[in-house]
C-alpha cells in the first residue's frame, strides 16, 4: 500500500480559533443563510454548534497508537482471520462538511498478537470523527492496523451513504459507495480478498 497523507491535527493548538471566535463564525453563517442569530431560538445555537463540533470532530485529538497499543499474545495458537463486521459510523465529508454514514468491516490475520475487539471500532471512530473522504478513511484504518499490529494481512471495507449526494447536488437517495483496502496476505491473494468480502457481507 502506498504511503498516505495523514490529516491528524494539521493545525497547531496555538493557531486554533477560540471558542468565542468559533461561536462568532456560526453567528455569521446564520446571518449569511438569512436568519437572525439574536432571535430567541437561535441565541444559544452558536454555543451548541461549537459543542457539537467538538464531539463530531474529536478524532483530531486522538492518535491511532492511543487505541492500538494494547495487544494480547495468549490466544492458544489462533492464527486465522479475525473479522469485526458491521461497525457503524458517522463522519463528515471534507468537501461539503455534510455527514456521510455507514458501516465498516475490518479483518486482520494475526502474526503474534491480537487486538481487543473494541479497539477496531475505536479506530473507526477516531478517523470518522475528522473531515474525511471515504477513500482516505479506508486507507488510514488499514495503514494504522498494519503499522501498529504488524499482522500478516489487513482488509478493510466501508459501505457508506453520502448526504452531500442525497440532500443536495445530484440528490440521489440510497446510493452506496463501497471502498476497500488490502495489505499483506490480503493484497497478494484474491481468494483471501474474496473470503473476506463474503464473510464481511454475510
Ligand atoms: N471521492 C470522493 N468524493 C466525495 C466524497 N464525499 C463527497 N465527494 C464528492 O466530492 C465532489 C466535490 O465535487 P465539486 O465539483 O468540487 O463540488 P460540487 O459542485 O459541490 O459537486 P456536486 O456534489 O456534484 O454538486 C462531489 O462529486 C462529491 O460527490 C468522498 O468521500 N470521496
Ligand atoms: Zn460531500
Amino acid at each position: 500500500m502506498d504511503a498516505i497523507v495523514t490529516n491528524a491535527c494539521p493545525v497547531a493548538a496555538s493557531e486554533r480559533p477560540t471558542q468565542h471566535q468559533a461561536e462568532e463564525a456560526v453567528r455569521k453563517l446564520i446571518r449569511w443563510a438569512g436568519d437572525d442569530p439574536s432571535r430567541e431560538g437561535l441565541l444559544d445555537t452558536p454555543k451548541r454548534v461549537a459543542k457539537a463540533y467538538r464531539e463530531l470532530f474529536s478524532g483530531y485529538a486522538t492518535e491511532p497508537q492511543d487505541v492500538l497499543s494494547k495487544t494480547f499474545s495468549e490466544v492458544g495458537g489462533y492464527n486465522e482471520m479475525v473479522l469485526v463486521r458491521g461497525i457503524e459510523f458517522h463522519s463528515h465529508c471534507e468537501h461539503h462538511m455534510v455527514p456521510f454514514h455507514g458501516i465498516a468491516h475490518i479483518a486482520y490475520i494475526p502474526e503474534q498478537c491480537v487486538l481487543g475487539l473494541s479497539k477496531m471500532a475505536r479506530l473507526v471512530d477516531l478517523y470518522a470523527r475528522r473531515l474525511q473522504t471515504q477513500e482516505t478513511m479506508t486507507a488510514q484504518i488499514a495503514r494504522a492496523l498494519e503499522e501498529s499490529l504488524r499482522p500478516k494481512g489487513v482488509a478493510v471495507m466501508i459501505e457508506a451513504e453520502h448526504m452531500c449526494m442525497a440532500m443536495r447536488g445530484i440528490r440521489k437517495q440510497g446510493a452506496k459507495t463501497l471502498t476497500t483496502a488490502f495489505a499483506g496476505l490480503f493484497e497478494a491473494s484474491v481468494s483471501d480478498q474474496a473470503r473476506f468480502t463474503m464473510l464481511a457481507r454475510g
